[in-house]
């Protein structure tokens, strides 16, 4: 169209008791944040990711915003960096990567970044366009999996968690923000970006961009899936979140090009810290011996826990 010449296991689960006390594991039960729709759309664009102005040059452009945002909020967590490779040391999660348009760019920043996504084709594409450049091919690791795969083996691994355009395909956001959680590194990062819930979003995101001018392929979102910033400031915040920026984001469908905007009501950027301690819900009945004897000690010290534990 005329615009496209412009261009985990420990998921945390329902029928939970509240508790306040530093996290500890929470088990799944059922598990997924996959929605099987989402894969299949996906799946049929698996092989137009590096096509710069194809379908997802938006999420292209979109890096002119995304790259500078996590960098700069990353690089005010340490007190010196490396100039040329600013995040060398870093180790970043990139969830639902898609071909790694975003990843690519974190690693080439130096930093070492696993890229998930639950669409194989996505992560073999991926892992073509990385493998040209020796120096992203060492930095970058791509997996076929959910995040829920992998809460267990990489708990506490990561300075940071990005999820760019990806919460508004999920389901079970407040799952999908527990993993998140569980493998960051106490005081980590989340990253976020995703499209607010509004009657603009529906008319601009939905009608204009899907329907009549064809910025993104028809499909690609489901209105009812968008997610506003209260939304997920709530869900953040519950799950040991603590946000520290949310800004709008306006795609120009004219130009091609991303600006930042006060106004969040169509696209917006989330930053978040890991704050370690959790309004959770732990159902009794999910943790396993050693987590009850765990808590059986700080119940010495903490009433509240004493009281839930007795139940
Ligand atoms: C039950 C139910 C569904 C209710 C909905 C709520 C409700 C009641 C809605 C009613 C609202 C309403 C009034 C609807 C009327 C429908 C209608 C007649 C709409 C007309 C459309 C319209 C208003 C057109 C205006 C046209 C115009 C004047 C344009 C020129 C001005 C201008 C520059 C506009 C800017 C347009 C703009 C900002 C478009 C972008 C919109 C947007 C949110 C895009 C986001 C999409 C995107 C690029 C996200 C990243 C991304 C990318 C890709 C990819 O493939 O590249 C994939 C992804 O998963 C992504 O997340
Ligand atoms: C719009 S693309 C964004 C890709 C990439 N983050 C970027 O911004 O360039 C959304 C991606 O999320 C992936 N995805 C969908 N549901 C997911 C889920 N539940 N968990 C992880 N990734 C998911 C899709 O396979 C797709 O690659
Ligand atoms: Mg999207």
């Amino acid at each position: 169209m005329w615009f496209k010449s412009c261009r985990m296991t420990f998921a945390c689960l329902n029928r939970m008791k509240s508790y306040r006390y530093p996290w500890t594991r929470p088990y799944s039960t059922s598990g997924t944040t996959v929605d099987s729709s989402e894969v299949k759309t996906f799946l049929a664009l698996a092989h137009r990711w590096w096509d710069e102005q194809g379908v997802y040059a938006p999420l292209h452009s979109m890096n002119d915003l995304r790259v500078p945002f996590i960098r700069d909020n990353l690089l005010k967590t340490v007190a010196n960096h490396q100039p040329g490779k600013p995040l060398s040391g870093m180790k970043i999660l990139d969830v639902g990567c898609g071909g790694g348009l975003l990843t690519e760019p974190l690693g080439r920043l130096g930093a070492s970044v696993i890229g998930i996504d639950p669409v194989d084709e996505n992560i073999k594409t991926a892992q073509r366009h990385k493998s040209f450049d020796p120096v992203l091919d060492k930095r970058i690791e791509y997996r076929a999996c959910s995040l829920e795969e992998i809460v267990e083996e990489t708990a506490e691994t990561f300075d940071a968690v990005v999820a760019s355009e990806v919460v508004e395909h999920v389901i079970d956001l407040e799952t999908f923000v527990q993993c998140c959680f569980q493998v960051l590194k106490p005081s980590g990062s989340l990253f976020i970006t995703t499209i607010n819930k509004t009657q603009l979003s529906y008319a601009l995101g939905i009608v204009f961009a899907e329907q009549i001018a064809g910025i993104v392929p028809k499909g690609t979102h489901t209105w009812e899936k968008f997610v506003s910033p209260e939304k997920l400031e709530s869900i953040l915040e519950s799950n040991g979140l603590s946000v520290q920026t949310v800004a709008g984001m306006l795609y120009n469908p004219f130009s091609g090009y991303w600006h930042w905007s006060e106004n969040t009501s169509l696209n917006y950027a989330a930053y978040a810290v890991k704050s370690g301690v959790q309004e959770h819900q732990v159902p009794a009945e999910f943790v396993l011996k050693e987590e009850a004897e765990e808590l059986q000690a700080t119940a010495s010290t903490n009433p509240a826990v004493h009281e839930e534990l007795k139940k």
